[in-house]
């Protein structure tokens, strides 16, 4: 493409451009340039000039433009065996209608339609490359912050998983009988599942020391009341009653535990990878909704059948004085767990309220 200027035939390059928020990039159809020249002079106008193969042949190609709104004085360039690429930051963040102050586009000038965007796809992109930003300044700082994270992360995920496995060989165990046995499966959950049980529920002990290590966020009166709770019913009140053992109740307490923490579990282990799948969500924030209650009358009904067993063998009695009588019930303890088992409740259906409530919180942020 060639101008007329002063008389003589000056050679002008084809360039393509295309812009973003904060920055203009040029592209310069010269190969193999040599001898590149760029500069910017007062009144915002860029002159290049370089030898190289053009249109023309080879020869000495030049251009000017007059930009629409003022440029930063530093230019970027980079010349390839193709082209001569050009970068130029604008001084204000802001997105342009036009290249040039004037307002009929110079014949050798065209967009680049490799690079061009229109306004809300550049704002898109803007707000990606900040999000990857900020992405990267967290990752590095919990780092800097906390080496072993990888280490931790590892630690939980296989403790959700061993968990998680433990309950669904429970829940599974449990449902097959009773399709296959009916109601006569109420009767020996505690002998077919009770080892399994006993084996997560000491895991579960992992739970109260994990917020104390810093490892959760879980606060640790509410993983105390549900590790110590569940325990006393699995521990105190099964395991050491063998009258208790093959009740019908076993079988409504270890399926309620059960159910919920075949979710629970794989919601931890999504988010150890930061990863969640809304129905996981959905249940892990809502199931508790029915069960926890459900699960505290079972229990409940639990200690109340065993006061007498209690009672009748006198096992964990306190012996007394004579003045006082012969010995203290254990029963008594567990009347006065039974009141504690509430007051449990109530704490532990507060804290998950609060949780779901926060969870839905943030998703609404998010979304708007
Ligand atoms: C002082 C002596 C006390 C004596 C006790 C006397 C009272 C006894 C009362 C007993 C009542 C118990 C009844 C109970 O046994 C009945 C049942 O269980 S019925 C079945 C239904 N049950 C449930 O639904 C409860 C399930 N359990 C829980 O949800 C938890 O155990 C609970 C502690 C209650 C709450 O969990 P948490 O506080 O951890 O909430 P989040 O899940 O939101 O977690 C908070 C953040 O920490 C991250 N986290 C937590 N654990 C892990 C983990 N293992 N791995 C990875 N990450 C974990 C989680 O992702 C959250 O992070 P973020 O906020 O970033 O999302």
């Amino acid at each position: 493409m060639a101008e007329l200027s002063s008389n003589t035939q000056v050679l002008t390059p084809h360039v393509y451009w295309a812009q973003r928020h904060r920055e203009i990039y040029l592209r310069v159809e010269l190969s193999d340039a040599k001898n590149v020249n760029i500069s910017l002079q007062e009144n915002n106008t860029l002159h290049f000039r370089a030898q190289g193969h053009g249109a023309k042949g080879d020869n000495e190609y030049k251009f000017t433009l007059e930009f629409l709104e003022p440029v930063r004085p530093e230019i970027y360039h980079k010349s390839t065996q193709r082209q001569v690429d050009v970068k130029i930051r604008k001084q204000e963040e802001r997105w342009w209608d036009r290249l040039t102050l004037q307002e009929k586009k110079p014949l050798f000038l065209a967009p680049d339609f490799d690079r061009w965007l229109d306004e809300s796809d550049a704002e898109m992109e803007l707000q990606a490359k900040e999000e990857e930003r900020l992405n990267k300044i967290s990752i590095e700082s919990r780092l800097r912050e906390d080496p072993y994270v990888g280490l931790k992360k590892g630690y939980l995920f296989m403790y959700n998983l061993v968990q998680f496995l433990g309950f669904s060989w429970i829940f599974v165990n449990m449902t097959v009988r009773l399709f296959i046995l009916g109601e006569d499966s109420f009767y020996d959950t505690f002998h077919t599942t009770a080892d399994m049980m006993y084996f997560c529920q000491m895991m579960a002990v992992l739970e109260v020391i994990n917020p104390l290590l810093g490892l959760v966020k879980t606060g640790f009166l509410p993983a105390l009341i549900q590790v110590a709770g569940r325990n006393v019913i699995l521990f105190v009140v099964f395991g050491s009653l063998e009258e208790m053992q093959n009740k019908p109740v076993v079988f409504f307490v270890f399926y309620l535990w059960s159910i919920i923490e075949i979710f629970r579990y794989p919601f931890y282990m999504l988010a150890c990878i930061g990863t969640d799948w809304p129905m996981l969500t959905w249940l892990r924030y809502n199931l508790w909704i029915p069960l926890y209650p459900l699960g505290v009358i079972a229990e409940a009904v639990a200690v109340i059948q065993s006061l007498p067993i209690f009672d009748q063998s006198r096992l964990f009695s306190i012996w007394l004085p004579a003045v006082l009588g012969h010995s203290l019930s254990f029963s008594y303890t567990l009347q006065l767990y039974l009141v504690l088992m509430f007051l449990g409740l109530f704490i532990n259906i507060r804290h998950l309220y609060k949780l779901r409530q926060r969870r839905y919180r943030q998703r609404k942020r998010k979304v708007h």
